[in-house]
């Protein structure tokens, strides 16, 4: 797609779906791929949905994560520069190299858990206590977050292609919000991703579906299309819930 036309697209899907959505999750590698005209297109497509999704959490997919002073600075970009409302972060880097990210109480800070692709467990599902059965390194992740979370802010991240794992990040963690990609494209089951990744009030899990929504149709329908597919996923979500007796009209 040529450059300017990424504004033109965003902008087209987030009219459609602006009713519907509760969080944006641009990730950043899309827009930095297409040097400095990507980042026009970014700053546009933020600022546009600011307009006309104004209580719409945005959320900057980048999982920056290094030692102190280059996180500072990384946190300093994105959300003094971009001003997203929450990060994702890879924590590799142990909690210093959070740090920076969790200053603000008000900015939320989604930690990369486990992973909703293929190799994600190849580190992540490592053993590393050494005592006994061990501790998947994944638990221990979301143990070391939930110890650091002083101020509330952090989520954790953990796909929806692995819904044990995500029970039992849930069942560790359960005031955590959760960010779950992994449903659509990646083929990930909705249903156990609603009933893993929730609290047990039905909240806290932001289910994310980015090419099933954005993706939805190559034709010139693809607004309209993008916006059935987010309205569909909300639908298929609050049924969960409803059997359940989560849901917001059971509550
Ligand atoms: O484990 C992870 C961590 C991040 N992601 C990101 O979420 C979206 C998913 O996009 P789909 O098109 O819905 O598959 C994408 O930005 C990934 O980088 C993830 O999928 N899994």
């Amino acid at each position: 797609m040529p450059v300017p036309d990424v504004f033109v697209f965003n902008r087209a899907i987030i009219d459609s779906t602006a009713a519907v959505a509760s969080a944006y999750k641009p990730n950043l590698a899309f827009y930095e791929a297409l040097g400095l005209p990507g980042m026009e297109a970014l700053e546009r497509t933020v600022s546009h949905i600011r307009d006309v999704a104004p209580d719409a959490v945005i959320i900057g997919d980048a999982k920056r994560g290094d030692i102190g002073p280059s996180a500072r600075a990384y946190a300093k970009a994105m959300f003094g520069f971009w001003d997203f409302d929450a990060v994702t972060v890879n924590a590799w880097g142990g909690s210093d190299s959070i740090e920076p990210f969790l200053e603000d109480p008000t900015r939320g800070v989604f930690v990369w858990c486990r992973g909703s692709n293929p190799g994600s467990g190849d580190f992540q599902d490592l053993l590393v206590d050494g005592k006994g059965e061990g501790t998947p390194l994944y638990e221990a992740m979301a143990r070391a977050c939930a110890d650091w979370n002083t101020s509330g802010n952090i989520g954790l991240v953990v796909g929806a292609t692995v819904p044990g794992q995500l029970a039992a990040v849930r069942s560790l963690c359960p005031d955590m919000p959760l960010l779950i990609p992994g449903v659509g494209a990646q083929g990930g089951e909705l249903e156990s991703a609603v009933r893993a990744g929730c609290d047990s009030k039905g909240r806290l899990a932001l289910i994310n579906s980015s090419r099933g929504v954005i993706y939805a149709s190559p034709s010139a329908d693809f607004a309209s299309a993008a916006s059935e597919a987010a309205s569909r996923l909300r639908d298929s979500i609050n049924h969960v819930l409803e059997q359940d007796g989560l849901g917001w009209l059971s509550s």
